[in-house]
């Protein structure tokens, strides 16, 4: 008796559990259904502004944005509808561009507190760029960028010219030498420029931001380039969507870069889908390594007196400062440090790298604009083969090059913000949790600034700028605001110094006949293929 009693006591409890899990299935369904479907459609405040189709009824239009080249669908867009557009993410998400200054000044200036990176985005700058400036935001943010504020003086950009052309002067010797090494060195050698940019930059970024002498260049295992590298190769659309759709699980970004998982990677990689991650532990792990060793190598806190405002120095100075204001402060840990050498790695050398190639690449692609720079640049290097920072600054046509080429093809082609409140841009009322898509790219590149050819590389447009053309916000490759790039006047100096010793010395051409550049994007825009190029040495 007893025994029938508790059978039915136990069917009951299964058939409760049973309808729970149905109950729970439709309202998942009738969330999912709502929000991807009925909300957009005929609730949302959104719904008027202009855009594109809502495309499919789950993705919307993310096939056409990770499937298309990096803006390439936004910017066709803004030209059919104008400068506010309304495009859908998955499952009913809706993604507002803005182009105008206007627009602009008010999400990234003047209430960048309420228009923040969205989380998941910190999330994956987080895995690559550890927990800094990136990542952080509001107070903690704007004490963070105080302290490093001296690092990108004038006085300070100006000493750390000097330590550009070491790397430099590597990078032509081996280019020298390997096209002398060639059956027909007249001829040139085609070499793969996005890894040498690559190279320089990163071992540019070692020595001024650390101290640290890398010499990448010399050698082809090295474990900073190798590990970038493979992130690189990972950079796909779909790789990116895998890797979203992980770090969205609670704990995930912080597994990735764990000690643990690293050890288990081969588990992970025997599961085909999960091979993409695997990789990226392993190139995390290396890259985090490196950051501890660079970290153990600058043991020595510099004196008060010390004028030494190399990014390293800097950080060891403000914890050392921290610590005897109260020394239970919560100075940062040697781990939050070495968190901070991740930022600068990888801020401070894939800008410059791509920024580089791309440059390369329009004047391979455009003799005139080479051999205009390289007249101007060669009598310079004759008279001192260092040039400082402000003879850098100085030349005209070195800059309108520099800045046309991250006018069209900017190495961060585009960022995002979230809307922390409801509140209004340019009329358009704006939901709080509305995704801003920031398309750098399409905003370089507007016709209603730059005029009909505003996607051709043509650097004189810098002699005589547009009416409608605004120095903040026209060409926006470093975007402006407390998140504005914090290596812009590194950044650019740099580029200038590399790009005028390698066109005083070579002469670029495309590889071969036909040619087209293939920009891959996940967080920076860089060449697909390595950007291979025709490298001779300047005929006499
Ligand atoms: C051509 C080269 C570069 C370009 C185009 C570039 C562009 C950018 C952009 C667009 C952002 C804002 C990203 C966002 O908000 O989503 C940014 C932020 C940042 N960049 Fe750069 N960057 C370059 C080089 C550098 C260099 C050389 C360094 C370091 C020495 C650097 C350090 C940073 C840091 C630390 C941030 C975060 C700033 C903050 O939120 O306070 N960047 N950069």
């Amino acid at each position: 008796m007893v025994s029938a009693n508790s059978s039915v006591a136990e069917a009951q409890s299964l058939l409760q559990l049973h309808y729970l899990v149905w109950i729970a299935a439709g309202y998942v369904t009738y969330a999912l259904l709502y929000r991807a479907l009925v909300y957009p459609r005929f609730f949302s405040p959104l719904r008027s502004v202009p855009g594109p189709s809502m495309g499919s009824p789950l993705f919307g239009q993310y096939f056409a944005i990770v499937k298309n080249e990096t803006c390439i669908p936004q910017r066709e867009w803004a030209k059919q509808y104008g400068p506010v557009v309304r495009w859908m993410g998955l499952v009913g998400k809706e993604y507002l561009v803005f182009l105008s200054p206007e627009a602009l000044q008010q999400i990234m200036v003047k209430d960048w507190l309420v228009y923040p990176r969205p989380q998941i985005m910190r999330d994956i700058l987080e895995l690559v760029a550890g927990y800094g400036l990136l990542t952080i935001t509001g107070d903690a943010h704007k004490q963070l960028r105080k302290a490093m504020n001296p690092a990108c003086s004038i006085p300070n950009l100006m000493a750390q010219t000097e330590m550009y052309y070491e790397p430099i002067e590597r990078l032509v010797e081996i280019l020298n030498r390997q096209i002398k090494g060639e059956a027909a060195p007249e001829a040139g050698k085609v070499f793969q420029m996005f890894h040498w940019m690559e190279k320089v930059t990163l071992d540019i970024i070692c020595e001024t931001a650390f101290g640290y002498k890398n010499n990448c260049l010399h050698n082809p295992s090295n474990e900073l380039v190798v590990a970038f590298d493979q992130m690189q190769k990972l950079q796909s659309g779909e790789n990116m969507a895998l890797l979203i759709a992980g770090i969205s699980i609670p704990g995930v970004a912080r597994a990735l870069a764990s000690d643990w998982l690293y050890r288990h990677r081969n588990l992970v990689g025997k599961i085909p889908t999960l091979r993409p991650l695997s990789l990226l532990i392993d190139s995390l792990h290396r890259i985090r390594t490196i950051s501890r060793e660079i970290l153990r190598a600058n043991t020595v806190v510099p004196d008060d007196r010390s004028t030494k405002k190399d990014i390293m120095s800097l950080m060891l100075h403000a914890r050392k400062a921290e610590l005897n204001a109260n020394p239970i402060s919560e100075a940062m840990s040697d781990m939050a440090m070495v968190d901070q050498v991740l930022t600068y790695l990888a801020t401070g050398h894939e800008g410059p790298a791509s920024g580089l190639s791309w440059t390369l690449w329009l004047l391979a692609n455009d003799l005139e604009s080479q051999r205009r720079l390289r007249e101007e640049v060669t009598p310079i290097y004759a008279a001192n083969p260092r040039p400082d920072y402000r003879t850098l600054k100085s030349l005209e046509w070195l800059d309108c090059v520099v800045n046309e080429s991250l006018r069209v093809l900017p190495p961060i082609p585009q960022t995002f913000r979230v809307a922390e409140k409801t509140d209004y841009i340019e009329g358009v009322l704006v939901p709080k949790g509305t995704m801003i898509n920031i398309p750098i790219r399409v905003i370089n590149t507007w016709k209603h600034v730059w005029g009909e050819d505003a996607e051709e590389f043509h650097p004189a447009r810098w002699l005589n700028l547009p009416k409608a053309y605004n120095p903040t916000f026209s060409q926006f490759s470093f975007i402006t605001g407390p998140h504005g790039c914090f290596g812009k006047t590194m950044a650019v100096s740099e580029m200038k110094a590399v790009l005028a010793s390698l066109i005083t010395n070579f002469e670029f051409a495309p590889a071969y006949a036909g040619q087209v550049a293939h920009p891959a994007a996940a967080l920076t825009m860089k060449p697909d293929d390595n950007m291979p190029l025709r490298v001779s040495r300047v005929k006499a």
